[in-house]
C-alpha cells in the first residue's frame, strides 16, 4: 500500500472512537492504521480506563504516538476502579456510555479542541469513525456537521440478528412469558427471517431471551440499530463471499455497507514500520506459547480461548480441564485472570502434573500468530466475531461454545453454513469435551471441517489481497465515496 504524500495540515482527519472493550478496540485500530497509510491523520480515542491498561500491557512508549497518529482519551463515566486487569461489566458500561453527560461533554470538548486547528496543529476533522454502541458520537457529529461512519465489529449475520429484533418482538416471540420459556422448546422455534433461512430463536443474539418488557439492553440495541440507519456508511469486518446473502438483506435496510475484512489480513500488508509497535492488547501477551508450539507436530494442538469478556463457572473449568486431559491430545489453554466467575481459577488437583508434557496454560497470547501456527489443529472458541474470523481465515476448524450476544449466531453459521464448526452442548461434561477434541483433531468430521476452513482461508486472503480483492477495493471506495 503506497503512502499518499500530503502536507500535514491538508490531510483528511479521521477521529476513531471504538466501543471500549478488547473485541472492539482491535478491529478499530486496524482500520485506523489502514486509513493512516492511505494518507489520513488519525486521532484514536480510548477511554481513560483502557488507556491505563494499554500503558500497563504495552509500556509508556505507546503514549508518544506519531505526529500524524495521535492517541487521546475520554472518561467512560464509570466509577473509578483500581483493578485494571479486567474487562468492565458490559451492561454497566453500555448504561454509562448512553446516559453519562461526562462522555458526551468530553467528546464534544475533544472535537472543539481538534477543530481549533491553529492551537491543535492538526488538520480539520473530516470524519468521525465511531464504534457501534458509542451513543454520544452522532450527537457531536451532527452538532459540528461532520460525517459519521459506523463500525459494527460483529459479523454481518450477528448484526442482521440485531436488526431483526423488532420483527421478533412484533411476532410475540420475545419478551419470553417467563423463565420456563428458556427450556420448554420455545427457543427451538424456527424463524422465517429474510437473509437467515432456517435460523432458530436460540441462534439469535441472546439479549432477545429476556423476560423483561422494559429490558435496557433491548432498548439500547433498538437505539443503536436505528442510529445505524442515519450514518453516512457502515463498515463491517467481514468479506462478501462469506456473508453474501446476509449482506444483501442488510443492504436493503441500511446506508451503504462496506465490507473490509478480515481487517487483520489487510493490516498485515502494511509496510510502514512506524506503526508496527502500535498494538491494542489490554493484557500482556505471553509470546512463549509460540516457542512451545514450535516443538509440537503440525496440526496436533487444540487451542482453547474464550476472548476478553466471557466468564465460566468453577465447575465448567473442572470439566474442561478433565476433558482436555482425557482427550490425550496437546492443548494450549488461555485462562484470563478474570475468566472464572466469582473466584480465581482453581484447576483440579493432579491436572497440571498429569498434563505437563502436553499442555500449556497461560493468561493471554498473541492470538493471530497462534492461529496461524502450523501446530494448531483446531480451536475451542466462544465464537466472538474476531476469533471466528481469525480462525476461518487461518484455515482452522473449531469447536464452538458460544456464551452470549451474537456468539450464538456466529456459532450457527460456523456449524451450519460455513461447515467449519461443531457445537459443544452448553451443559457439557468432560466426556463430551474429550470426544469433540478427538473428533476435531483426528476424526472424519474434523477432516471435513479442515477442508472447508482451508477453502475459507483461501477466499479470505483473496478478498484482502491487493489490488483486486473485494475488501481491498471496498476500503478505497469507502475513502473516496464517503470519507474525503
Ligand atoms: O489471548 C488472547 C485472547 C484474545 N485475543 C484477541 O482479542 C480479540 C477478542 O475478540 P473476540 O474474539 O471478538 O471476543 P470478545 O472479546 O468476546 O468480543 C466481543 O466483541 C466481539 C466483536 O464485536 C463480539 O463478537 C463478541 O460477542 C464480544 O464478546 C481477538 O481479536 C483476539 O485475537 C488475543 O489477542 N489474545
Amino acid at each position: 500500500m503506497g503512502e499518499i504524500k500530503t502536507s500535514m495540515l491538508e490531510k483528511p482527519h479521521a477521529v476513531c472512537v471504538p466501543f471500549p472493550t478488547q473485541g472492539h478496540i482491535n478491529p478499530m485500530l486496524k482500520l485506523a492504521k489502514l486509513l493512516h497509510v492511505r494518507g489520513f491523520h488519525i486521532t484514536f480515542v480510548n477511554t481513560e480506563y483502557n488507556h491505563k491498561r494499554l500503558v500497563k500491557s504495552k509500556g509508556s512508549d505507546i503514549i508518544e504516538g506519531l505526529s500524524s497518529f495521535r492517541l487521546e482519551t475520554i472518561p467512560d463515566g464509570m466509577p473509578e476502579s483500581n483493578n485494571v486487569d479486567s474487562t468492565q461489566d458490559v451492561t454497566s458500561l453500555v448504561e454509562s456510555l448512553t446516559t453519562s453527560k461526562t462522555c458526551l461533554d468530553s467528546f464534544r470538548n475533544l472535537i472543539t479542541k481538534l477543530k481549533n486547528t491553529s492551537e491543535s496543529n492538526v488538520p480539520p476533522v473530516s470524519c468521525i469513525v465511531s464504534g457501534g454502541g458509542m451513543s454520544f458520537t452522532p450527537l457531536v457529529a451532527k452538532e459540528f456537521g461532520i460525517p459519521e461512519v459506523l463500525v459494527w465489529t460483529t459479523s454481518a449475520c450477528g448484526f442482521l440478528g440485531y436488526m431483526h429484533f423488532p420483527t421478533i418482538i412484533e411476532r410475540g416471540l420475545s419478551p419470553l412469558k417467563d423463565e420456563s420459556y428458556l427450556t420448554n422448546g420455545h427457543l427451538e422455534t424456527i424463524l422465517d427471517l429474510p437473509g437467515m433461512e432456517g435460523i432458530r430463536l436460540k441462534d439469535i443474539p441472546t439479549f432477545i431471551r429476556t423476560t423483561n418488557p422494559d429490558d435496557n439492553m433491548i432498548k439500547f440495541l433498538f437505539r443503536e440499530t436505528e442510529r445505524s440507519k442515519t450514518a453516512s456508511a457502515i463498515i463491517l469486518n467481514t468479506f462478501e463471499e462469506l456473508e453474501h446473502d446476509v449482506l444483501q438483506t442488510l443492504s436493503s435496510m441500511l446506508p451503504p455497507i462496506y465490507t473490509i475484512g478480515p481487517l487483520y489480513l489487510l493490516e498485515n500488508q502494511i509496510k510502514d514500520d512506524s506503526l508496527k509497535n502500535l498494538g491494542t492488547s489490554l493484557w500482556k501477551e505471553d509470546v512463549g506459547c509460540l516457542e512451545w508450539l514450535d516443538l509440537k507436530k503440525p496440526g496436533s494442538v487444540v487451542y482453547v480461548n474464550f476472548g476478553s469478556i466471557a466468564t465460566i463457572t468453577p465447575n465448567q473449568l473442572v470439566e474442561l480441564a478433565w476433558g482436555l486431559a482425557n482427550s490425550d491430545h496437546d492443548f494450549l489453554w488461555i485462562i484470563r485472570p478474570n475468566l472464572v466467575s466469582g473466584d480465581s481459577a482453581v484447576l483440579p488437583s493432579g491436572f497440571v502434573e498429569l498434563t505437563k508434557e502436553r499442555g500449556m496454560l497461560t493468561s493471554w497470547c498473541p492470538q493471530e500468530k497462534v492461529l496461524t501456527h502450523p501446530s494448531i489443529g483446531g480451536f475451542l472458541t466462544h465464537n466472538g466475531w474476531n476469533s471466528t474470523l481469525e480462525t476461518l481465515s487461518s484455515g482452522v476448524p473449531m469447536i464452538c461454545w458460544p456464551f452470549y450476544a451474537e456468539q450464538q449466531t456466529n456459532c450457527w453459521y460456523s456449524c451450519n453454513k460455513w461447515g467449519v464448526g461443531m457445537e459443544l452442548n452448553n451443559n457439557f461434561t468432560r466426556d463430551e469435551v474429550k470426544s469433540l477434541v478427538r473428533e476435531l483433531l483426528i476424526g472424519e468430521k474434523g477432516k471435513e471441517m479442515k477442508k472447508a476452513a482451508l477453502e475459507w482461508k483461501r477466499k479470505a486472503h483473496a478478498a484482502a489481497s491487493s489490488p483486486n480483492g473485494s475488501s481491498y477495493l471496498n476500503l478505497d471506495q469507502l475513502i473516496n465515496q464517503v470519507m474525503i
